[in-house]
């Protein structure tokens, strides 16, 4: 189905219609970027909402909370409900607060109650370090030691987690699951209607940590009737670095108390009162605490309206077709070369990046990087490439492939030391 040559890849950008994206983004001459998966480029639109909220606060100081075109006092449920499309959600079920991992410790405070036999926390042996951080600590916060109350279920192959495997670890014993929708190194995607019904025919509430698929893949978690979801914006949504986080808990458990409370967690109506009764908003803004950093929230404005011009399953057409082209020159130009694709081939089954093995991969990232491409590199032997629909070409997939290929028959990479950098 695809050609190797060029001119292939230069008649796919011909045919991609997200191909007028590219230009509102500040690409750097010279260099592909295939690390949006870790932290997305600055858009034009991203960079303008950010200097209208920097005005807002200049022209209005104070009265910036109820005035102008994005008073701050609602933002957050602004953009919440600007995002909800993006994950299938009703507009009262997600709000952008905190950061990932603090809005994980806001949510298991929230949902894990451990009551008799169901005292356990599951999740997988793959998971982001952070989220296994999260989880342990707040398991000791009630008096459990996570040595016997956090299972974590086995990896068969070192990349990825099989449903079967994590629907069988869903014993009596479980009272709340955390999971990613897609792994952070090997791209696999998880069945998550599948394994939200599996939890909820065993009384178990489920949640899940869409950092990397929020953005690239849709969701319906309303519809899943998933109970609660956290992500980053600074991926696939371009927010910019320590860009402000997500989070989605479903319609049915509104209305109750979070299990972290703060003041911007109030019903806005009460918020000012300043009563040491709490009363909670009846949105999932009751999960918000302190005060919205609004300035990190800016750029999302810009993203969004992208999101919604373009559409999210338009964009996760192109990243699932563009991931098969690289994987279809990976096969066809670096045979023999020792590499691995990693990440699952189905399209059901593959997040946004690819996840290419290799046991030089640490210097085959340095060496990618002085000629111009920009990858990472996941301890101990992952190459993780991603191109992103809104910027990647075709032809920037082909040269990259092509860059590779060089540096693998000239041994570019063996100047390198086979070892990651602080931040890989
Ligand atoms: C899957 C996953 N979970 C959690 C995190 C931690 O996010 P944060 O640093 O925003 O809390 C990241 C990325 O850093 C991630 O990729
Ligand atoms: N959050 C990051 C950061 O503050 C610095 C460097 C990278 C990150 C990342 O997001 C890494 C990313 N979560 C990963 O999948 O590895």
């Amino acid at each position: 189905m695809f050609q190797p040559t060029k001119e292939f890849a230069e008649f796919l950008d011909q045919k991609d219609s997200l191909s007028n994206y590219r230009d509102e983004f500040y690409l750097q001459p010279g260099t592909i970027y295939l690390d949006g998966n870790s932290l997305g480029l600055l858009s034009k639109r991203a960079e303008q909402s950010l200097l209208d909220l920097l005005d807002s606060w200049k022209t209005l100081a104070i009265d910036g909370w109820m005035q102008g075109d994005h008073p701050w006092y609602y933002f957050a449920e602004k953009l919440g409900a600007l995002s909800a499309p993006l994950v299938g959600a009703k507009e009262n079920e997600v709000i952008v607060t905190g950061s990932t991992t603090s809005n994980l410790h806001q949510l298991i405070a929230s949902f894990y109650h451990p009551n008799g036999q169901k005292t356990k926390i599951l999740a997988d042996e793959l998971n982001f370090p952070s989220d296994i951080y999260a989880i342990q600590s707040q398991l000791k916060l009630k008096g459990f030691d996570p040595a016997t109350h956090l299972i974590q279920v086995k990896s068969r192959d070192g990349r990825t987690i099989r449903e079967e495997d994590i629907i069988e670890a869903m014993t009596d014993e479980i009272a709340l699951i955390i999971l990613p929708t897609v792994l952070y190194r090997s791209g696999q995607l998880l069945d998550i209607e599948r394994l939200t019904k599996a939890a909820h025919e065993r009384g178990i509430i489920i949640g899940f940590d869409g950092c990397h698929s929020v953005g690239a893949i849709p969701h319906q978690f309303h519809e899943w009737d998933v109970d609660f979801a956290y992500w980053c914006n600074y991926k696939y949504l371009n927010s910019g670095p320590g860009g402000v986080g997500s989070l989605f808990v479903h319609e049915k458990h509104l209305g109750t108390m979070p299990g972290l409370a703060g003041w911007f967690g109030s019903n806005k109506e009460k918020q000012f009162d300043m009563k040491h009764e709490f009363v909670p908003s009846d949105t999932v803004g009751a999960y918000q605490i302190g005060t919205p950093h609004i300035l990190s929230m800016a750029p999302l404005v810009g993203s969004l309206e992208m999101y919604k011009e373009a559409t999210i399953e338009r964009i996760r057409e192109k990243s699932l077709h563009s991931t098969a082209y690289l994987m279809s020159l990976i096969n066809e130009e670096l045979s023999g070369l020792g590499f691995t694709i990693g990440n699952p081939h189905e399209d059901s089954n593959r997040g946004g990046h690819v996840c290419l093995e290799h046991d030089d991969a640490a210097r085959i990232c340095k060496a990618l990087k002085l000629n111009g491409i920009v990858p990472d590199f996941r301890a101990p032997n992952v190459i993780r490439l991603a191109p992103i629909a809104f910027y990647t070409s075709y032809v920037d997939v082909w040269n990259s492939v092509q860059i590779l290929k060089k540096i693998m028959v000239e041994k570019q990479f063996e100047q390198f030391k086979n070892e990651r950098e602080i931040i890989a």
